[in-house]
């Protein structure tokens, strides 16, 4: 840059770069004729790189203006950045509520109305509470203006159009509220992968009930949280104040660590945002489903916010399996969240482990992004393979498809670092629960532990072994492992290898296998 007085700061990865223009990092700014100067050198170093320039704020200190500007990559049609946001928070908080505001851009009622565009299941609309992972998705323009627009019959939404629009797309997984949909709130933050958590936290009720579980499982998987105080259109003031330092207080609780921070403006959404995920930092906002209230600057802040994976190109592929379906004239399709590494269209992948803990050949015939057709998938980003001649019943959630590079061994037994969370009495040796690791979710029993028994707040080394398949798994995941209302996290320490021939024979000749596995197997 010609201009020594601009300072840039680039964050990785590339789709969000803030860079205040000003002359040291100081506060003074620059005047008209030199910010002019200055932007037209960031705006041709930007044009080199295929990426916009986006102003975000514009203040004037001593000495002239100082502005920030958003760096985005430029994406072709078929492509978009990829954000995915777990919604957490108590029954009521207002989760399905403030989705349905965000992406079909019409305000609730306050009895409801916002909400019912979401249900999924017939029960849901009647109880009004969310059971199932749902997943909905609110599209940015590069100008960084929603692109959802619903349709005016049925009111749903064009997956593909937003998409197509779109140069950045963020997926809410919307989890259950409702104690009883605990297992499902927990698959949907180990399971898809959340890059960020937004705990959702009714300014009336507070925190109550599972909101401080919530925020602990997020905390555990080093899930990055902000937070949205809702309705606070009904609340009394002096109950909001309430609210907000009792939540200040839990943030900055060692057993949390964070540091809280109100956003009332734009410029704390930038600070937030650009800080979010190397800091501690934890966004507050307050908002009002109803009137609106601060709605900018959550969309603001989200509009912001960048994929906490980074991707490589030359890593081999992997990608977690979390549903499958069966698609009437397609056959069997999965669904799940690319880990790694760079997946097209005949592409040679193993899939597994089944029962035995084989893997076996498949070829990629096609694959969707958000229910829209496309010739790659990178990590980071969610996608749907339809595959060829395999059983729906023969996939399980938690099976992988990964490069033959990888010879990916199955495992039935493993260790791990675990904490208890809680538990009612003691936890020792054959006690069972499920373990919840990526989009794992079996039944494992403890075969040994470094200690004789494990109460509510231990740490310790434990030694696992799945009951029902052998699973593939990795050193440094991270697991939940729980059963009722007994509640452990950890991170794997040591995966035990099965010994056995990880490919199935039978598949070789059919599909087009790469040399890598044929002379793997020449070796066995
Ligand atoms: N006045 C007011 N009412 C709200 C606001 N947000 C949500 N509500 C109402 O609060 C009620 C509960 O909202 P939901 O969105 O169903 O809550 P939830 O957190 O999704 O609940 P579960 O799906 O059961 O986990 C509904 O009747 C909404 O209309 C708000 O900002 N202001």
């Amino acid at each position: 840059i010609t201009h020594q007085n601009i300072r840039v700061a680039v964050l990785p990865p590339l789709p969000l770069s803030l860079f205040p223009l000003c002359s040291d990092g100081g506060d003074y700014g620059l005047d008209d004729k030199d910010m002019e100067a200055s932007v037209a050198t960031v705006r041709s170093l930007c044009e080199q790189i295929e990426a916009d320039l986006i102003l975000l704020r514009e203040r004037t200190d001593t000495g002239g203006k100082i502005r920030d500007y958003l760096i985005r990559q430029r994406v072709g049609e078929q492509d978009f950045l990829e954000v995915r946001v777990a919604v957490v928070g108590n029954v009521d908080a207002g989760k399905s509520t403030l989705l349905g505001v965000l992406t079909h851009g019409e305000l609730d009622n306050g009895r409801g109305f916002a909400r019912q565009k979401l249900f999924r299941h017939k029960h849901e609309m009647e109880s009004g509470r969310t059971s199932s992972v749902g997943n909905d998705i609110l599209g940015f323009d590069q100008e960084g203006q929603v692109v959802n627009k619903p349709d005016s019959h049925g009111g749903g939404l064009d997956w593909t159009k937003i998409c197509e629009k779109s140069s950045k797309v963020i997926t809410f997984i919307d989890l259950a509220g409702h104690e009883k949909y605990l297992k499902t709130t927990v698959f949907g933050m180990t399971g898809h992968l959340p890059d960020f958590c937004m705990l959702m936290v009714g300014s009336n009720a507070g925190i109550v009930g599972m909101t401080k579980e919530h925020l602990g499982l997020a905390l555990a998987l080093n899930v990055p949280v902000f937070v949205v105080v809702t309705k606070i259109d009904m609340c009394p003031a002096n109950i909001l104040q309430e609210t907000l330092k009792l939540l200040q207080r839990l943030l900055k609780s060692p057993g949390c660590r964070k540091i809280p921070v109100l956003v009332q403006n734009k410029d704390d959404v930038v600070v937030t945002a650009s800080n979010f995920c190397s800091e501690r930092m934890c966004p507050i906002f307050q908002i009002s489903n109803v009137t609106g209230e601060n709605m900018d600057l959550l969309k603001m802040f989200l509009n912001l916010l960048s994929s906490r994976t980074t991707f490589s190109n030359d890593e081999p592929a992997e990608f977690q399996i979390d549903d499958t379906y069966s698609v009437p004239g397609v056959g069997t399709v999965v669904s799940g969240t690319t880990l790694r590494g760079l997946i097209r269209l005949n592409d040679t992948l193993l899939l597994g482990p089944d029962p035995l803990g084989t893997f076996i050949p498949i070829a990629v015939k096609s694959i969707h992004r958000k229910r829209m057709p496309v010739r790659e998938v990178r990590g980071g980003q969610t996608a749907s393979f339809a595959l060829k001649k395999i059983k729906r019943s023969s996939i399980r959630k938690g099976m992988v498809m990964v490069s033959p590079k990888l010879m990916p061994q199955a495992t039935w037994e493993f260790e791990a670092e675990i904490l208890v969370l809680h538990h009612p009495t003691t936890i020792s040796p054959r006690y069972q629960a499920m373990v919840h690791c990526g989009s794992i979710r079996q039944t494992a029993t403890i075969l040994t532990m470094n200690k004789d028994c494990l109460r509510t707040g231990d740490k310790a080394t434990v030694h696992f072994r799945f009951i029902k398949t052998p699973e593939y798994l990795h050193c440094d995941q991270k697991l939940v492992f729980r059963e009722g209302r007994t509640k452990a996290v950890g991170t794997i320490t040591k995966v035990l290898e099965l010994k056995l021939i990880s490919v199935v024979f039978k598949s070789i000749n059919k599909c087009n296998v790469p040399k890598i596995i044929t002379q793997t197997f020449k070796k066995l």
